[in-house]
């Protein structure tokens, strides 16, 4: 499945549902578990031994009942040698019953100690796997889904791992082999009453099985995806909260969330509903299960084929598995539950990168920056019409060359093939002769250094920001850097300079201080081809004098792309690319393209020198 294989709205995605097999989900996980042999024979050795205690426990029951019922003698009567043996029997299964009482005891710690690290150690690996499949999932998919319900898919699909490990191993496993077990040992004794059990539990099982993938699955899987919906709609508030403000909407916002947490809670009512029928119904058939276990038994007493011990052995059974079967369909609907919950963390196992490092990366070797693009189709995901067709355009290494045109002329896009964001449909991408599908996307993208129209910060530290293109950075090449962006008089102003938290995506900073502050991450980046992307769009003359300062010195021997509007910001570069529509048009020098008189270039120009 492609990630990309179909582009749907941000609503449609985030509120479809999730369809993956029970068995897939339930496939995904034992999988996992085969990953930590040890702690799974661990913990598997622990359910055993406390299964085997908790099989024996009835049998000894019986035969002590037994043993007293026939210790017939009273006070003072005389101690022959049954008796004797009689007593000696009795505190054997006395001792005995003590013994599995401490062996179940221990069983279950020695179970509970192994599913603890297996549960852990699954979870960890299973939280680190998703959230680097998520940071490498395409631009299109980040754009499509909200960073919210995409926290909330993860976190909730783990801790069902929780769940899942401890209803299978811990309860399932034990309820199961208790069963089978009480039904061989009844079987043996009696093997009308054992038949009886046997068809009676495996008609049991399918009832719960049934009743809860046909009858409960359907709505726990949509109050998920309503469950989703509502992280996604209040993260995308939170997020937004500055524009709330300034409209004034929260009371809309309130209301739009509202109608998601009334949908979520209708579609939950029904799954709980629905999970109490199926437990009615379940503990009914386990009441009619004992009513027959019973009967049975005193019909047997009655034909003199069963003595008191056999009846206080059906007696302590038929309470001992009527505790289990009311517990595994429990448990069943608990496994439904965490399984419709671990559905969509399997589908981000499940979804392909749409961009995948090639299987034996070359060594990336750019030293100049020149860029080339041969032949080069491009058609965005689920769009029918190519962006570009047939674009062959080469920038000489150390060239500064600006894209000019109109918006949605596919200036942008230019830059996001040469950092391979998308996947070329035709052609190919050349730097310094290589192939840029050949290399690895970390390798390439460390070498193009972006300053993006908008540049977004961590809720980091200044210093932590301006690291980020090299984190070994030390600080005083941090504040080396800042000094050649223009930044460092605004961060010494700051009461914690270099230390200060710049708020979620930087908020805390202007326009103008966190381009500077992506300028100085640029300077530390230091590589040989650097990407503007409107850079200076939206700023004030004096922040747009002091970045263009620091634009002019970043630039200096290096392949420089710069993305711009305002074409006085671009009439000093070398070369100017003019795109319409995804062909490349014009391409020259200010001086030349103004020169041609019904040229785009100058249309553009002259329009903005009359709005200057
Ligand atoms: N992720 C996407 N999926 C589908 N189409 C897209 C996507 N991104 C951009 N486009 C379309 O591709 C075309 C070129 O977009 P691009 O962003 O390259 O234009 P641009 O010249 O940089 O525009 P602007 O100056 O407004 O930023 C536009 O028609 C745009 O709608």
């Amino acid at each position: 499945m492609s990630e990309d294989s179909s582009v749907l709205s941000a609503q449609q995605r985030e509120g479809r549902k999730i369809d993956i097999p029970f068995t897939e989900v339930v496939g995904f996980v034992v999988r996992r578990w085969l990953d930590h042999p040890s702690l799974l024979a661990k913990t598997l050795a622990g359910v055993f031994m406390a299964t085997l205690a908790d099989i024996a426990t009835p049998v000894l029951a019986g035969r002590l009942v037994n043993d007293i019922s026939q210790h017939t003698a009273g006070p003072g009567a005389v101690v022959d040698k049954a008796l004797l043996a009689l007593r000696d029997d009795a505190t054997l299964m006395v001792t005995g019953l003590i013994v599995l009482g401490l062996v179940g005891l221990f069983g279950r710690r020695s179970s509970y100690i192994g599913i603890s690290h297996l549960t852990l150690a699954i979870m960890q690996r299973i939280a680190d796997t998703a959230f680097a499949r998520v940071q490498r999932f395409s631009t299109d998919w980040h754009a499509n889904t909200f960073a919210g319900s995409t926290v909330r898919r993860l976190t909730r699909g783990i801790w069902a791992i929780d769940t899942l490990d401890d209803t299978l191993l811990l309860l399932i496993v034990p309820e199961v082999l208790v069963l089978l077990g009480t039904t061989v040992v009844l079987a043996v004794r009696s093997p009308l009453m054992g038949a009886a059990l046997g068809i009676f539990v495996v008609l049991f099982a399918w009832l719960s099985i049934v009743l809860t993938l046909r009858y409960v699955a359907p709505t726990a899987r949509a109050a998920n995806a309503w469950d989703t919906k509502m992280g996604a709609a209040m993260a995308d508030a939170v997020t937004c909260n500055a524009v709330v403000r300034a409209f004034g909407a929260e009371a809309r916002e309130e209301k739009r969330l509202h109608r998601v947490i009334r949908g979520w809670r209708g579609r939950t009512l029904q799954t709980w509903i629905r999970g109490t029928n199926s437990a009615n119904l379940q503990a009914l058939a386990s009441l009619g299960m004992r009513m027959l276990m019973i009967g049975l038994a005193v019909w047997l007493w009655w034909q003199g084929k069963a003595g008191p011990g056999d009846i206080a052995y059906v007696l302590t059974m038929v309470f001992l598995i009527q505790g289990y079967l009311r517990d595994l369909g429990q448990q069943v609907s608990q496994v439904q539950r965490a399984v419709n919950e671990m559905e969509e963390l399997v589908a981000v196992f499940q979804r392909e990168p749409a961009i995948a490092d090639p299987v034996k990366p070359e060594a990336l070797n750019i030293k100049r920056g020149e860029i080339r693009f041969e032949h080069v189709r491009f058609c965005y995901p689920g769009q029918k019409k190519a962006l570009y067709e047939n674009l062959d355009l080469t920038i000489q290494a150390g060239s500064r060359v600006a894209l000019v045109g109109p918006s949605g002329s596919g200036k942008t896009t230019l830059t996001k093939l040469l950092q391979r964001l998308y996947d070329v449909t035709d052609g190919r991408v050349l730097v310094d002769g290589q192939n840029i599908a050949h290399v690895r996307q970390s390798d390439l993208r460390a070498r193009i250094a972006i300053v993006p129209q908008e540049p977004i910060l961590f809720h980091r530290t200044l210093a932590e920001n301006i690291a980020y293109a090299r984190p070994s950075a030390s600080r005083e090449e941090i504040e080396q850097a800042a000094a050649q962006a223009n930044a460092s008089s605004f961060i010494e102003r700051l009461p914690e300079g270099y230390d200060t938290m710049v708020g979620e995506r930087g908020v805390k900073l202007s326009g103008g201080e966190r381009q500077r502050v992506a300028i100085a991450r640029a300077f530390l980046a230091d590589a040989p081809i650097l990407v503007f992307d409107e850079a200076t769009s939206s700023l004030d003359s004096e922040s747009e004098a002091q970045v263009q300062d620091a634009m002019r010195r970043l630039m200096k021997d290096r392949t420089v792309i710069v993305i711009a509007h305002r074409l006085s910001t671009v009439v000093e570069l070398d070369r100017l690319l003019v795109f319409s529509q995804g062909e490349l048009r014009e391409d020259g020098t200010h001086a030349e393209l103004v020169a041609q008189e019904s040229g785009i270039y100058r249309r553009l120009y002259e329009l903005q020198s009359l709005e200057g």
